[in-house]
């Protein structure tokens, strides 16, 4: 095969669909009085990469935060179908969470910042070490464990948070707006990183994003909310027959994929398709 024919998709261990976590008529008012979600269901199945898509203020970030646990519903449930529940009513080590900023402790190094979940359930350095290096390969900074954060790009940073966040081997990844901050060629590359992982490990991935081009390059399931209250407007797979790749972007079916986002998210803001 020539570097420049599309190939076909792929994905190891392509599972069996089964339910991960259900919302059920979820919502969640701040004691602001803000409806920031109201009635919002979603199943989220195993094996899936669903971005979160909508408006700012839409309740993507609270909707991520409530699957995690960080933070209460005002009404509705949450149900975790095929895990084992602990008592905050989480499944246990299943879950991680990426945020926008990689919240990395500058006195310690990369090696130390990826023990931390490790360390958290009383692993030591030494036990961990194979666990952690493998991390690291997985995005590529087998060679930085002893650097610094302030010695790191934003990518690197970005990639050491992924890497933290993947140590533990959770079910699910959830990534609150992971690239936003990074320049545009870092941001393809940690998507392509993001991809690689999903295909080879078969985690869940639930990604919050505001970028039309991003959810359509990772995800095979969009779910577009609607802001004031926050709400699901439309979910809907997204099915190529492409490898998603650098020929992907460039495709015509990436353009339709784009665009059909597009019309979607610009109906959920109100707005018409010739905008
Ligand atoms: N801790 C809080 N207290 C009060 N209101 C909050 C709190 N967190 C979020 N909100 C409000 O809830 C609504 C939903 O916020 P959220 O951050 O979930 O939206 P979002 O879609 O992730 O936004 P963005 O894309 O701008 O990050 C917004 O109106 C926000 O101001």
């Amino acid at each position: 095969m020539t570097l420049s024919e599309p190939r076909t998709t792929t994905r190891a261990n392509e599972p069996r669909k089964r339910a991960l976590v259900t919302m059920a008529r979820i919502s969640k008012v701040f004691s602001s009085g803000t409806v920031a979600l109201s009635d919002m269901s979603l199943t989220v199945e195993s094996g899936e990469f669903i971005s979160l898509l909508g408006p700012s203020g839409c309740g993507k970030s609270t909707a991520l935060r409530i699957i995690a646990g960080l933070g209460d519903v005002s009404s509705g449930e949450i149900d975790w179908p095929s895990s084992r529940i602990n008592s905050r009513g989480l499944p246990e080590g299943d879950i991680s969470f990426v945020f926008q900023e990689p919240t990395l402790l500058p006195w310690k190094n990369v090696f130390g910042n990826v023990h931390l979940p490790l360390k958290l359930r009383g692993v030591s350095k030494t036990a961990a070490r194979s666990q952690i290096m493998d991390g690291l390969a997985t995005v590529g900074l087998q060679d930085f464990s002893d650097a610094y954060p302030r010695e790191l790009s934003g990518g690197m940073k970005m990639r050491v948070s992924i890497a933290r966040a993947l140590v533990t081997k959770p079910k699910l990844l959830l990534m609150d707006e992971p690239f936003a901050a990074l320049d545009e060629i870092t941001r393809q590359k940690l998507n392509d990183d993001v991809l690689k992982l999903w295909k080879t490990t078969g985690i869940t991935v639930v990604f919050v994003t505001h970028s039309v081009f991003e959810s359509a390059y990772l995800s095979n399931r969009i779910v577009v909310m609607k802001a004031r209250p926050g709400r699901v407007h439309a979910d809907f797979p997204l099915a190529t027959s492409l490898e998603r790749d650098s020929h992907y972007r460039t495709s015509e079916e990436y353009r339709k994929a784009c665009e059909k986002v597009s019309y979607s998210l610009i109906e959920a803001m109100g707005g018409s398709e010739d905008h």
